[in-house]
């Protein structure tokens, strides 16, 4: 629709792609910010970096781990809502329990809503306006009735609700919420109206790939009963066999479970975003072609995460090959891009992991969990952000005894 998109596949245009300084993340992203949460190009240019740079630190390694007590305890009480035992979609299980916590945690406690229609209500737009984004994203509003009514929704209850996280205190500890820091900042710059439009923006951001990664994560290790078994016990040493407990889970315990977090890592290699993208700004040459400023210059990760030179047996599902990783250092396997990389690489990505290796643990904990149905294809038709599954896979799970 007359952008011109050019795909580097190779390493020397994946190279310029990732250090030239002639390609610009913030004038790729402006416009489909602009259509899907309504952002004028001058406030999202005024704001970016001040608020990428808040949101870096509160979810950064250093402030991560302050979280996670509240992330356990969020997640207890969700845990607890499921009962003794069910079946149920495994995309719907896991957003029964990540939407709540993010909202919880992201803007205030007790902000998702606790009555059954109103639940039903937020899961029907969230999803409308998820499922629509891509589309969101290129096309104008008005040809998408029903992704703009599910967007206008969400943008009506973030205008309800911001007066009342503004005023929130935590009892537990002083902290401000990641909501209020953002406030904070839009405030300073005097562009208050545009909050909501930033509540939308940052609750898709924090929902939109880590639902379908847990999901998928939790797919994978339920397929692969080696894996599945030696999480089990590693999960018994560290917390003990019995499924009752409301178990607290430190920082120390999750380094005792390295196989948790390889097997995130693993689900989002194999089910990484379909592209990033950045603006060209001056000509760049990639072997014989320059590529005219104006161009959004496009990088797969997905396609990039399946070549065999920089992933040996790439379509296999290995936990193990992210034993070479030097995580404890903070660093991925070389030519991992899926939470993209340079000066705006995803500042949630120690969050998202942290999120779900808790979720994980405690839902293994909490319930004997199998899946009656085949590991689901991913779905071809997503290109922005993290592959969705295609067809049902149902989860059956029973409390442990
Ligand atoms: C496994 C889950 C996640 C994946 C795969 C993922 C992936 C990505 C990718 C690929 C980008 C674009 C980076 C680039 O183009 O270089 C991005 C940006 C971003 N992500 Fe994530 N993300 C995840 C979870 C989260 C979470 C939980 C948050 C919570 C706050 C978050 C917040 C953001 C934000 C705010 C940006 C935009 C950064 C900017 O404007 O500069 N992400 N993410």
């Amino acid at each position: 629709m007359g952008t011109r998109m050019t795909f580097v596949t190779e390493e020397e245009g994946i190279n310029v792609f990732l250090k030239s300084k002639e390609v610009n993340f913030e004038l790729a992203v402006q416009n489909p910010v602009y259509r899907t949460a309504s952002i004028p190009k001058n406030t999202f240019l005024t704001l970016h970096e001040k608020l990428y740079i808040m949101i870096k630190g509160k979810l950064g390694t250093f402030n991560l781990y302050q979280l996670t007590g509240q992330l356990t305890e969020e997640l207890h009480e969700q845990l607890e809502n499921l009962g003794t035992h069910g079946t149920m979609k495994l995309n719907n299980l896991v957003r029964h329990l990540l939407y709540p916590v993010t909202m919880n945690i992201f803007f205030k406690k007790g902000l998702f809503p606790t009555d059954k229609r109103k639940i039903k209500e937020f899961y029907q737009h969230f999803q409308a306006y998820d499922e629509g984004f891509e589309y969101g994203s290129q096309m104008p509003e008005c040809l998408l009735r029903n992704w703009s009514k599910s967007k206008k929704w969400l943008l009506a209850l973030f205008e309800k609700t911001i007066p009342d996280i503004k005023t929130y205190k935590s009892v537990k500890n002083n902290s401000t919420t990641l909501m209020q820091a953002m406030l904070d900042i839009i405030e300073t710059e005097r562009k208050e109206e545009e909050s909501p439009n930033y509540g939308l923006l940052i609750l898709w951001a924090s929902l939109s790939n880590a639902v379908p990664v847990a999901s998928w994560t939790l797919a994978f290790i339920l397929s692969h009963p080696t894996v599945h078994e030696t999480i089990l016990e590693g999960i018994s040493s560290v917390f003990g066999t019995a499924g009752k407990d409301k178990i607290k889970v430190s920082e120390d315990d999750l380094k005792k479970l390295p196989l948790i977090k390889w097997c995130i890592l693993e689900a989002i290699r194999l089910r990484a975003p379909g592209v990033i993208t950045r603006k060209v700004l001056k000509p760049v040459k990639i072997l014989n072609y320059t590529v005219p400023s104006g161009d959004l210059l496009m990088l797969s990760p997905f396609w990039l995460h399946r070549n065999p030179k920089y992933f040996p047996e790439p379509e296999l599902f290995k936990p193990e090959r992210w034993k070479k990783a030097n995580l404890e250092k903070h660093a991925f396997l070389d030519w991992f891009l899926a939470f993209g990389s340079g000066k705006y690489q995803c500042p949630g990505r120690w969050f998202a992991l942290l999120q779900i290796q808790i979720c994980i643990i405690l839902i293994l904990y909490k319930y004997d969990c199998r899946l009656l149905d085949p590991l689901p294809k991913q779905n071809p038709l997503h290109l922005v952000g993290v592959q969705q599954p295609e067809g049902q896979c149902r989860i059956e799970f029973k409390q442990r005894k």
